[in-house]
């Protein structure tokens, strides 16, 4: 049973290709986060509404979304605040952080102690092709904390700036606003629960 104003995802939008990073320990902590108990996205009813109009923009062109995080609750944000103060476990910097010193992770931008994913309205995602389910080249994995990663960045080729205005532009269009340093960050602009930091489990 999920707070009212919240769904599962692929309830109702079947087709969107779902891998929470944080459910694995395929992510920069390095082991499952406190808090994903399943594979199940779940957002505010808001925010899917906007989504299903992305998908849908997108499947004219056999592309399809695949989302890597969205609600998170605030144990998993308390995870990553414990994970970052062992300033001696530094087993994925090399793949995930290799040029900002992990103390500075939180302070540059790149985590939040206060995650707008606990509001239920932020989503990270990316692109794939809808028949083979590989996803576009965007210059950098997701969760690369590091400026190649910001929207801006300029020394990524073409087709990987083509790529990143993709995302950008259609999600945009929907209803979203974009953040700076993460290509794959977005947020509902008039998100329903503003100021509600949730902490349910994902399950
Ligand atoms: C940890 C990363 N995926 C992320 O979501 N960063 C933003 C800034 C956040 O923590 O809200
Ligand atoms: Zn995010």
């Amino acid at each position: 049973q999920l707070p009212d104003g919240f769904v599962y995802v692929n309830d109702e939008i079947p087709d969107v290709l779902v891998e929470l990073k944080y459910y694995s320990a395929n992510n920069f902590v390095g082991e499952p986060v406190d808090g994903y108990h399943n594979n199940c996205l779940i957002l505010t009813k808001a925010t899917v509404d906007a989504l299903k109009k992305v998908q849908a923009e997108l499947k004219q062109k056999n592309l399809c979304i695949k989302v890597f995080d969205g609600y998170r609750p605030q144990r998993a944000v308390n995870h990553f605040i414990r994970w970052a103060r062992d300033l001696k476990d530094t087993i994925n910097k090399t793949r995930f952080y290799p040029e900002v010193k992990k103390r500075n992770l939180f302070k540059a931008g790149y985590i939040s102690s206060h995650s707008g994913h606990s509001k239920g309205s932020t989503v990270d995602l990316t692109i794939v092709d809808c028949t083979t389910k590989t996803e576009l080249d965007m210059g950098s994995i997701f969760d690369f904390f590091g400026e190649r990663s910001w929207v801006s960045y300029e020394n990524i080729s073409e087709e990987q700036k083509k790529n990143r205005q993709l995302l950008q532009t259609v999600m945009i269009k929907y209803g979203f606003r974009n953040y700076s340093k993460e290509w794959w960050h977005f947020t509902l602009r008039f998100e329903p629960f503003p100021n509600t930091y949730f902490d349910f489990p994902v399950e």
